[in-house]
């Protein structure tokens, strides 16, 4: 025993190599050397100095994350929150506080009454627009732009130093599904009949001119010569082939989509609107936009307005108001030397320019502050987030029974998702809408045959979708009057993701009253998928603007939605959780 503790008390002593003396190496030479060597040092040393220089030298001038912009305020209550979602492609950033102050003055708005617009837009707008619905009142978006975008008159002025046109210069960004399309056609409208009206005043008077000289010249029996005619036979004031208002974007999906809405106000308050796409004959297009009636606003896209542009100019030269919707497309690398180009010209007769988006990624943000200096900012205090009735699930795929099989553990999803009983037992059974978004178009048409294989009714829509096609497959999805029943009872909202264990999908030959959408981002712009009430995210979207656009499909006007991202072991679950963290605490995902 006593040996025993002896032992246990005994210390232990270091021992020294007996080389110890003959390291001739400087410490600064053994850090360099050292794997960890870098680590809590202000000095990289040369080792990492030339690896972090050829970083940067390797990045694009884009993605240095430099902050520009007098928006971005810098504050403690605005640091970045999420750090795997900072490492990506970032937003620019928005001040929390200029966002609680502005959701205050928001808060005090309740109708549209309130906004200053014309009783027969609103009229419009409660029976035609928004007809089916019971109750409605202005969004965020819209109480935020309609006011500003009608207080503008716009005069159109020249800078006498460069010659240069000067008109008003709006940015509208709100969250996804906040009803942006109206908040920016409304004004439009606005000043279309305002400026019809004054026109009309005007017209008249000069008429009523023109007949007391004419009963003055009959009475004095002077002989009228015939006013000459124009060379081309168009009257100069002729409002045919020549639009007031161009609202452009990026699909043709789209371009009917918008299209459709200010047909909807056009039965109402009376002005001339159409879309031209790709998908539309020449014969079509024509007809459209060289309607002797003349034309006020027409819905279409940069290479399209471009291209007729470039053989019939005088279309652009009555423009008085564009918008570019989706802006962060349309001022991306593919589409932004076409889009300025039909900015400038019709420069000399723009009184607004409008630029809408549901995102403000760093590039954008950049490029106005270089090109649009003076753009004035309309921003939402909720821009960036997901919308709040949206949950988000999490399966991962090398679980049993998927053992990383994706798309097994995605068809798995799609019949669980199917196959859940409604939360309202009362309620017919209604089809089921579910995308599924898929980072490489390739990856779509296998997942769609696979969900097919699996008895799931699925299709695939990407960019090698026939045109005509892509119509048939998103109406479904998106069509309002598919969804009205559903509409009138919001409050019989039967999404239920039922998480017990559900029977052996294997049992079920077909799956029923369930249509699944296979796509990728082609399908997560803009699209108004009213009938979607859930998502999957085959993988993991590589940015979180892509998060917000996928996600943004579902919860649209307060409508509950579940997405579901598939997760695997290679994928960032860090991402995946600050996303979640954060749409849990109702934040921007910056
Ligand atoms: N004030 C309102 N009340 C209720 N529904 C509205 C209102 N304004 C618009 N909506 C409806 O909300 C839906 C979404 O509108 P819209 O497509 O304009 O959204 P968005 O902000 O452009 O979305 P995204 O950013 O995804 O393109 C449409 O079906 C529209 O009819």
């Amino acid at each position: 025993m006593a040996s025993a503790m002896k032992q246990r008390k005994k210390p232990t002593r270091m021992v020294l190599a007996d080389d110890v003396s003959k390291n001739t190496k400087s410490r600064q030479q053994q850090r360099d050397e050292n794997p960890f060597g870098g680590m809590n040092r202000s000095d990289p040393g040369p080792r990492l100095r030339a690896l972090q220089d050829k970083t940067r030298a390797a990045m694009p001038a884009e993605e240095t994350p430099k902050r520009t912009g007098k928006h971005i305020v810098k504050n403690k209550d605005d640091r970045p929150l999420f750090h795997a979602l900072k490492m990506q492609t970032a937003l620019a950033s928005l001040s929390y506080s200029a966002r609680t102050s502005l959701q205050d003055k928001l808060d005090k708005i309740e109708t549209f009454e309130q906004l200053g617009i014309r009783q027969d837009i609103i009229d419009a707008l409660y029976n035609q627009a928004l007809g089916y619905l019971d109750y409605i009142d202005p969004t965020p978006a819209q109480k935020l732009a309609i006011p500003a975008l009608l207080s503008k008159k716009g005069e159109i002025t020249q800078n006498k130093k460069t010659g240069e046109y000067q008109y008003d210069k709006f940015l509208l960004a709100a969250e996804t599904g906040s009803g942006k399309t109206l908040a920016y056609l409304i004004p439009i409208i606005s000043h279309i009949k305002t400026a019809e009206d004054i026109e009309k005043a005007e017209a008249a008077d000069k008429a009523q001119k023109a007949a007391k000289v004419n009963d003055k010249r009959h009475a004095e029996h002077i002989f009228d010569v015939a006013p000459p005619k124009l060379a081309d036979g168009l009257d100069p004031d002729s409002a045919t082939g020549r639009p007031r208002a161009i609202i452009l974007l990026p699909s043709s999906e789209l371009v009917d989509q918008v299209g459709k809405v200010a047909k909807l106000m056009a039965h109402k308050v009376k002005y001339r609107s159409a879309s031209i796409s790709a998908s539309n004959s020449p014969t079509v297009i024509r007809n459209r936009l060289f309607n002797p009636n003349g034309i006020d606003i027409i819905v279409s896209t940069p290479h399209l307005i471009s291209s007729i542009a470039s053989k019939e100019p005088h279309i652009l030269s009555k423009v008085n108001y564009i918008v570019a919707d989706e802006a962060d497309s349309l001022f991306d690398r593919s589409f932004r030397d076409i889009t300025l180009d039909i900015i400038d010209r019709s420069a000399s007769s723009l009184k607004q320019l409008i630029l809408c988006s549901a995102t403000i990624p760093r590039s954008l943000d950049k490029f106005i502050d270089n090109r649009f200096p003076m753009m004035k900012r309309l921003v939402t205090p909720k821009l960036h987030s997901v919308p709040r009735r949206v949950q988000l699930g999490v399966v991962d795929i090398d679980k049993q029974p998927y053992s990383g099989n994706r798309t097994l553990a995605c068809a798995d999803a799609i019949w669980q998702l199917g196959k859940a009983e409604h939360d309202d037992t009362g309620a017919n059974h209604t089809v089921k809408h579910i995308i599924v978004f898929v980072n490489e178009r390739e990856k779509a048409e296998e997942v769609q045959q696979f969900l097919v294989s699996k008895g799931i009714d699925a299709v695939a829509l990407t960019r090698d979708t026939t045109e005509a096609r892509r119509g048939d497959i998103l109406d479904s999805f998106t069509s309002p009057s598919r969804v009205e029943g559903e509409l009138k009872n919001a409050k019989k909202d039967f999404l239920s993701f039922d998480t017990r264990p559900q029977q052996d999908t294997t049992s079920y030959k077909k799956l029923a009253n369930t249509k699944v959408l296979v796509t990728t981002d082609l399908g997560s712009r803009g699209i108004d998928t009213l009938a979607v009430r859930h998502a999957i995210l085959y993988d993991v979207p590589h940015t979180s603007i892509d998060f917000i656009h996928r996600l943004g499909r579902l919860g649209r006007m307060n409508r509950r939605g579940r997405g579901v991202v598939l997760v695997g072991k290679n994928d960032r679950k860090d991402i995946v959780r600050e996303v979640r963290d954060a749409m849990f605490r109702g934040q921007a995902l910056i």
